[in-house]
């Protein structure tokens, strides 16, 4: 199969959200990702996986411009959110972040109270006119992000004070805050205990629908249990992309099937 095929085959109904066309990453002179065109649909959750070093952070990273940060990468191709072409030099770098957040492996809450964790991006954003907004923003996004009963009376404590799973939900709630319409997450649970993971796969099933979510993961049970868009990535390349049910249980790609039977990875 061809992965552009692929990538544009398992679109939904409603139209991508996010799409990416022949998009090539390099560091310096290795390539890291060589010509991968995919749609990312608005209302359900997309799972990469793929072996170690295929890259999955990488690409992932090229759909909200965090490459941007590393002096030696350099992304060639299109990409887009609502057809927006997201490299144009006239895209507001902050404002892209904030449409498409981030929540990364290893919970990375500021060393600032829990509030302030959650009111630092509304605040530079200018989404709340007074206290009494703010203070409802903090509510609802601590609320959706499954942490507000846990947390109500001690706002005031340091959101690094907390358990991992409690930081790791809190970066959710962070960037939940500014009213994305994209959230990607890396590896989100690979920090974390079972009990926690579950937490959080618990919380993704109830954030889909509102946000289009992407996840790196490593582990193929968490995406066949998170996701319904599965894609493959191998030596930088996209292989496969579709249903997770399909992925997972008729890939179409030799290298698919080696990798879930567990032959590699
Ligand atoms: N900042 C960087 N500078 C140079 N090379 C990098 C950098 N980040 C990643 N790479 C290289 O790019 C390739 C893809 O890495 P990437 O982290 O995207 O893969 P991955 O599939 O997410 O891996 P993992 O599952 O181990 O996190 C690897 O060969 C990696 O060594």
């Amino acid at each position: 199969m061809d992965a552009t095929t692929g990538g544009l085959a398992a679109a939904t109904a409603t139209g991508p959200k996010m799409t990416a066309r022949d998009v090539t990453v390099h560091y310096g002179p290795k390539k890291a990702i060589d010509k991968v065109s995919i749609d990312v649909p608005t209302d359900v959750v997309t799972a990469f996986i793929g072996p170690s070093g295929c890259g999955k952070s990488t690409f992932l990273r090229t759909l909200n411009r965090m490459n941007d940060t590393v002096a030696s990468a350099r992304v060639e191709g299109d990409i887009t959110l609502d057809g927006e072409d997201i490299y144009a030099t006239s895209m507001d770098v902050v404002q892209l972040r904030a449409r498409v957040g981030m929540v990364f492996q290893k919970p990375n809450p500021f060393p600032k109270s829990i509030y302030e964790n959650i009111a630092y991006g509304p605040r530079i954003h200018g989404l709340a006119s007074g206290k009494d907004e703010m203070d409802q923003i903090v509510e609802n996004s601590l609320r959706r992000a499954g942490l507000w009963d846990e947390v109500k009376d001690r706002l005031s404590d340091s959101g690094t004070a907390m358990s991992g799973g409690q930081q790791q939900r809190l970066c959710i709630a962070r960037a939940i805050a500014v009213d994305p319409e994209v959230i990607l997450m890396d590896e989100p649970c690979s920090a974390l205990d079972p009990i926690a993971t579950a937490k959080i796969e618990e919380l993704i099933h109830e954030l889909r629908g509102r946000y289009a979510i992407v996840i790196v993961t490593h582990n193929m049970q968490q995406a066949a249990r998170v996701s319904q868009r599965t894609a493959f990535f191998h030596l930088g390349q996209l292989v496969e992309y579709g249903e997770t049910s399909e992925i997972f249980t008729n890939p179409r790609q030799e290298r698919t099937k080696d990798y879930i039977t567990g032959r590699y990875g």
